[in-house]
């Protein structure tokens, strides 16, 4: 089974770049770029990588974002990323960045995501990965910044596809952001949101109804409400779960109480993701094998979950269609 899904070929839909940065490239970056951090080893950083919830966490990703200030910064990151998605046979990849956490920091906006689409761009022709970006607004802070960010990424419109909403859910619900989700969707930009990881049902709600989301980043407690999933199924909309970073962030206590197979039988759609691996113990390939064996999931569990990641993807039919080709012969060789 293991070797079944490291070769499977899959999609990832949502992993934060910031939270792939591993400790070894984060020394390596602080060193040339003369900043301290609070650790010397990587001992001391899993360490502190043990939270109780997603502000613990938050804490520590942005201290971590904080010494990414170069373009090259930002292309060693992504590219770094890109490379264990070529390892893991990720076929194509939907990554967050959150400009904020940099331009709060005098970092501008072009500074970020020239070194990541340049990344990209490298990736696609030397690795054969296709990617998009999703530009995420941070919902702890207000609207108005927000539409500070939109306006900043007009003159970069070709390089993201869709805009996302993230950090610390509770107290930050999708409705803070109705104005500057309408007006992002009339620049092109594709809806989606985080919710229903900390905050409940009610966030859910509201990020379909008043954001007019596409896909549900988590979406873990729609399981609160029955209409609610009546109602994910009937519109159609995927979650991208993120096992590990459940355990992780304590959103569940064990994977063998995890709900992505409930979910599957209620008909949602779910992906598998890993959010953010560097923090969370693992990429993509470690979430499909943990959750596969915590709820003993058959390889066509497995099948329907690396289908899913392809057709609640954001690419255009014929790329869509191309990739569904490819897991359906591989399927069929190794089921
Ligand atoms: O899992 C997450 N949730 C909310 N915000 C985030 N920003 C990075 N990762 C996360
Ligand atoms: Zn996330």
């Amino acid at each position: 089974m293991k070797n079944f899904i490291e070769n499977l070929p899959k999609a990832e839909l949502h992993l934060h770049i910031e939270g792939s940065f591993e400790p070894e490239l984060m020394f390596k970056i602080a060193k040339r770029n003369n900043i301290k951090i609070p650790y010397d080893t990587v001992a001391e950083i899993e360490e502190a990588y043990k939270f109780n919830c997603l502000q613990d966490f938050l804490d520590i990703y942005y201290q971590g974002a904080g010494v990414l200030t170069s373009e090259q910064d930002f292309y060693d990151l992504t590219y770094s990323y890109l490379q264990k998605c070529a390892n893991q046979n990720v076929r194509h990849t939907e990554i967050m960045f959150d400009p904020q956490t940099h331009t709060e920091r005098g970092i501008p906006f072009e500074v970020v995501i020239n070194g990541i689409s340049k990344a990209c761009k490298d990736a696609e022709e030397k690795l054969n990965i296709s990617s998009f970006l999703i530009m995420s607004y941070l919902r702890h802070l207000s609207e108005e910044d927000a539409f500070k960010t939109l306006k900043e990424s007009l003159p970069f419109k070709s390089k993201i596809k869709a805009i996302g909403l993230d950090s610390s859910e509770k107290g930050n619900p999708p409705s803070k952001f109705k104005n500057v989700y309408k007006a992002s969707v009339k620049e092109g930009y594709i809806p989606v949101a985080h919710a229903g990881e900390e905050g409940n049902a009610d966030y859910i709600w509201e990020a379909i109804d008043i954001l007019g989301i596409k896909r549900i980043d988590h979406g873990n407690n729609s399981l609160q409400d029955e209409t609610l999933v009546k109602e994910i199924v009937k519109r159609n909309l995927a979650l991208t779960v993120c096992p590990l970073s459940n355990t992780a962030l304590q959103v569940v206590d064990d994977l063998k109480n995890h709900p992505l197979k409930k979910m599957m039988e209620l008909g949602l759609k779910v992906t598998i993701n890993s959010d953010d691996p560097a923090y969370f113990g693992g990429q993509v390939n470690k979430n499909y094998i943990e959750i596969q064996k915590a709820l003993n999931l058959t390889k066509s569990d497995i099948y329907e979950l690396a289908k899913n990641s392809f057709n609640y993807s954001l690419l255009e039919d014929e790329k869509k269609q191309q990739y569904l080709n490819e897991l359906e012969v591989y399927y069929t060789n190794n089921k």
